[in-house]
């Protein structure tokens, strides 16, 4: 057995682990990471980036349907779906050397290409070496979760880690799971020419605001993607040409099933045991340092079972480096987070949805919406299907959701608003170039502002008693 001695032992080489490896070894730090699988985890190989990239064809695919109202023929497009996924392949291939092997060696990182185990408190065996190290972080990401559905092991089935893989078009894709990973493949599937069905036990989008939701599976179903709400897949079994699944709701046939129907933690592999690290369902157990029980062992990312999502393994990795690096207190929030869901229109959250601020604040809360028909960008671009809104307390936004045209770039603003605590005048008093999408946030300002300034008679008074005085 080889022996190394290092500052921080990284486990896990996915968004969570590369950040913390470069962040550390590029401050000074002396870096171990181990990586079992690819380097990038997730996000790179089988998550964010392949989904974009196979959504940003089908969106290419749209666009040639929809050319009436700007004077273009639509046609019926001629799609190679294997040509799609080269596409998505590329997208991989460019972003892969940021997250590999050489350019973490660059860096000064000491690489072991092995699954993590630890064997004690301070030690974890990674093939033929045994790593101790002063701190260790557990950056191991989370996998499909595959649920006890009658005859699913029988059947073949795909997951995010193998849909990627295939090359030829799938004739009926049935999807288990109406979340976002369900939706973002069955959208980005049916508009690449797939018949696609999606079986979703309880509601689709299920954990966001429903006004929100509603325009998204609108706009997939005038699409052609047929989806099933409050219908459980019971049973799975394999017919001639495909699969059967039997829902609450009846049997539905398909050539092909994709089963997205949320994440199991990756610690199977950790022996976190020996280690004196608590685990439960979700995963690892962590404070709000992202401590473990182990007080030498911080955990990020998906392993820890709260927002799954990269910029939040990002953020963790921010935060720990902080704590191990500095000494300094570094504690996570999670009220500043955004997330988005890429199908068209996008869908993104930040804060509290109007039910819960409605729930924490009662009566003190305002919600202010502003439609994207009003919006001058969109309507030159057609692009006028969508709203957001606005939950706000006493001056300050306390949540944000958008559905529409690019709503996941247009919540940046809300990003930068609530990580730094300003107020609605911080916003409506922002000049924004004329015309874009992007003074849909500020006409929401405007809409919280407006009431005030033009239904108030004191305001009126105010302007007729000044306008009396001045020359
Ligand atoms: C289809 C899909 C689409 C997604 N789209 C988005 C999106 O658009 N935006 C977004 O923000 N998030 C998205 N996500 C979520 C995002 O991919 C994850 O939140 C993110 O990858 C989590 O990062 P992580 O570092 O915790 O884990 P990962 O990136 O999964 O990395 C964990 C790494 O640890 C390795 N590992 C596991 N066990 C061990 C061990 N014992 N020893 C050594 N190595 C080990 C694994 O092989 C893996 O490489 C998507 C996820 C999926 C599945
Ligand atoms: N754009 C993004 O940022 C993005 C995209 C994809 C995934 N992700 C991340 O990946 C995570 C996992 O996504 P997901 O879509 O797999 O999980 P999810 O938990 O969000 O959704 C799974 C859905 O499957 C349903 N379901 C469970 N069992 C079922 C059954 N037997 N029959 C029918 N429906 C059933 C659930 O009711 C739920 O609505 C997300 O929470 C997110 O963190 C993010």
């Amino acid at each position: 057995m080889k022996r190394i001695k290092t500052d921080i032992c990284v486990i896990g080489a996915g968004s969570g682990g590369l950040s913390v490896a470069a962040g550390a070894s590029q401050m000074g730090a002396q870096v171990v990471l181990l990586e079992g699988h690819r380097m990038g985890g997730d996000c790179l190989n089988y998550g964010c980036v392949p989904s974009k990239a196979l959504l940003a064809a089908g969106k290419a695919a749209q666009a040639m349907r929809e050319g009436r109202p700007f004077g273009v023929t639509p046609v019926d497009p001629e799609i190679s779906y294997t040509a799609a996924k080269d596409h998505v392949r590329r997208a991989i291939e460019t972003i892969e050397p940021v997250d590999s092997q050489e350019r973490f060696e660059g860096l000064g990182v000491t690489v072991l290409r092995e699954y993590g185990s630890f064997v004690s408190e301070t030690e974890v065996e990674a093939g033929d070496t045994t790593i101790s190290a002063r701190r260790f972080v557990i950056a191991t990401g989370s996998s499909p979760f595959v649920p006890p559905i009658d005859g699913l092991s029988e059947v073949p089935f795909w997951t995010n880690e193998t849909i990627f893989d295939l090359r030829d078009a799938p004739e009926h894709l049935i999807v288990i799971g109406g979340g976002p990973i369900g939706l973002e493949m069955a959208q980005a599937h049916r508009r690449l020419g797939c018949r696609v069905t999606v079986v979703e036990a309880m509601e689709a989008l299920g954990a966001e605001d429903p006004e929100i939701r509603a325009v998204v599976l609108q706009r997939l179903r005038e699409e052609g993607v047929d989806i099933r709400e409050t219908c459980a897949a019971e049973g799975v079994r394999q017919r001639p040409n495909g699969v059967v699944v039997e829902t609450s709701a009846g049997p539905i046939s398909g050539s092909h099933l994709l089963v997205a129907v949320g994440r199991v933690p990756n610690v199977e592999r950790l022996n976190a045991e020996a280690a004196g690290i608590d685990v439960d369902r979700r995963g690892i157990k962590v404070d709000a340092n992202l401590r473990t029980s182990n007080r030498r062992v911080h955990a990020i990312g998906d392993v820890v079972g709260g927002a799954q999502f990269t910029h939040v393994a990002g953020y963790h990795a921010g935060v720990i480096i902080r704590s191990m690096l500095f000494g300094l207190p570094a504690r996570t929030r999670t009220d500043h987070i955004p997330h988005a869901t890429y199908t068209d229109p996008e869908l993104s959250q930040i804060g509290l949805t109007e039910a819960e601020a409605r729930a924490t604040h009662g009566d003190r809360l305002e919600v202010v919406r502003f439609p994207y028909a009003e919006n001058d960008r969109a309507i030159a671009e057609g692009r006028t299907t969508g709203l957001i809104k606005v939950m706000v307390v006493k001056g300050r936004p306390v949540g944000v959701s958008i559905v529409g045209s690019q709503a996941g770039e247009m919540i940046g603003l809300w990003a930068l608003v609530m990580a730094n605590k300003l107020k609605m005048s911080a916003v409506a008093g922002t000049v924004l170039p004329y015309p874009t999408l992007g003074e849909v946030n500020k006409q929401a300002a405007g809409a919280y502002f407006s009431p005030r300034l033009f239904d108030s008679p004191w305001v009126k008074k105010f302007v007729g008693f000044i306008q009396r005085r001045i020359p």
